[in-house]
């Protein structure tokens, strides 16, 4: 029972968004490839890791550990001219189109054996290219909603009216190559909006893709810094990623990649990183539950109530919800044990419409 929801892995050709989708997926499980003639996506799913679980796991020595899992999309190249439905760009945009979020990967490494990877990455103007794109995609959405919003304001229909002023607005920003979320106002706006699925709306996350050499300190690669930059001012976050040497890692047994990142000085994979800030970047949250059969972390959408949390359980805890009894992770840790969490009174009772927070050990009682 896992959500639906999923990152698409896109950026400019050759800039190593299948390398990067095959090591996240080769760290998970089980990839599903619904190749077509080359252009349909790769789907994969991936643990979420989470050092909660280990922790859990030496509290309660279950029998079973179960991490949540997320989706990611390989979304083949996207060159110039997309949006004008040149070559397999439109097909490439109604992909990116179904996904909830996206993560553009930045060439930030040279490689001589790389096709239109010998130059010297120049990570701004691919960044511009491809939003560029993205936001004259999004013009034409606006263009075609527009003709009909001005049939029904003329028609008296108030939210109509709404949405095409609303639409002028965002147009005029996207003329200037800004994208929709970085103008768009609250939840009220986004509302209207909702049904067009514009592409520069998703949430959005840079991974730059650097040259093995810079992935101990990826802050000495000028590339990464104007990539961090340029995230930075558009509000949104940028992960540095050797994508060839996360590849490689994935190759290797636990043991051997623990080994490996010491040596290089790393203290985890930056694939991690990634799967982390693209949960985030889903709105997801993690609950967890434990006990000696299992210890397993659960997915559910930020702002999600008790209830509905149950659901994802099973339909049946959801239907004869009585009461959540939970405690927060880090006081279960300061505890030690969940009796002494009871002891300290850190344990509660939550209703049906209690708001599940991330980190949250729970117990359903329900009665069917
Ligand atoms: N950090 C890196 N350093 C050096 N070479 C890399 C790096 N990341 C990827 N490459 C290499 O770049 C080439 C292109 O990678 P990949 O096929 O993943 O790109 P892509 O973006 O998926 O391409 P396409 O647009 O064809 O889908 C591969 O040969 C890969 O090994």
């Amino acid at each position: 029972m896992s959500t639906n929801l999923e990152v698409g892995i896109l950026g400019l050709p050759n800039v190593g968004k299948t390398t990067l989708f095959n090591a996240l997926t080769k760290a998970g499980v089980a990839v599903s490839s619904f190749v077509s003639g080359g252009i349909e996506p790769n789907v994969g799913v991936v643990d979420v890791p989470d050092p909660r679980l280990a922790a859990l796991a030496a509290m309660y020595k279950p029998k079973k550990i179960t991490p949540t899992k997320m989706q990611f999309v390989d979304i083949a190249g996207l060159g110039q001219g997309a949006s004008k439905g040149a070559g397999l760009g439109n097909k490439f945009l109604s992909h990116i189109r179904q996904v909830d979020a996206v993560i553009e990967v930045v060439r930030c490494f040279t490689d001589p054996g790389v096709m239109n990877a010998d130059s010297e990455p120049n990570p701004l103007a691919d960044i511009d290219i491809l939003n560029t794109e993205l936001c004259l995609a999004d013009i034409e959405t606006l263009e075609k909603r527009a003709e009909r919003l001005q049939k029904m304001a003329k028609g008296g229909d108030k939210r109509a009216q709404a949405e095409l002023e609303l639409a002028a607005r965002l147009k005029a920003s996207l003329e200037e190559i800004i994208p929709v979320r970085q103008v768009i106002g609250g939840e009220d706006e986004i509302a209207l909006v909702r049904e067009l699925n514009l592409l520069t709306l998703k949430p959005i996350l840079y991974v730059a893709n650097i040259n093995e050499a810079d992935a101990a300190d990826p802050d000495a690669s000028p590339y990464f810094r104007a990539v961090k930059e340029h995230a930075a001012k558009a509000g949104a976050e940028a992960i540095a990623v050797c994508a060839k040497l996360e590849a490689e890692i994935a190759e290797l047994s636990d043991e051997e990649a623990a080994a490996f990142l010491s040596e290089m000085g790393l203290s985890e994979a930056s694939l991690d990183k990634v799967i982390r800030a693209s949960y985030k970047l889903l709105g997801l949250i993690t609950f967890l539950t434990a006990g000696e059969p299992e210890v397993r972390a659960w997915t559910i959408s930020r702002g999600t109530k008790a209830q509905k949390a149950a659901g994802k359980i099973h339909s049946d805890i959801e239907r004869g919800f009585i009461r959540a009894e939970l405690v927060a992770y880090n006081d279960l840790m300061a505890a030690g044990s969940y009796s002494a969490a009871k002891d300290k009174g850190t344990v509660r009772l939550e209703g049906k419409e209690y708001i599940m927070q991330d980190g949250d050990v729970v117990h359903f009682r329900f009665n069917v």
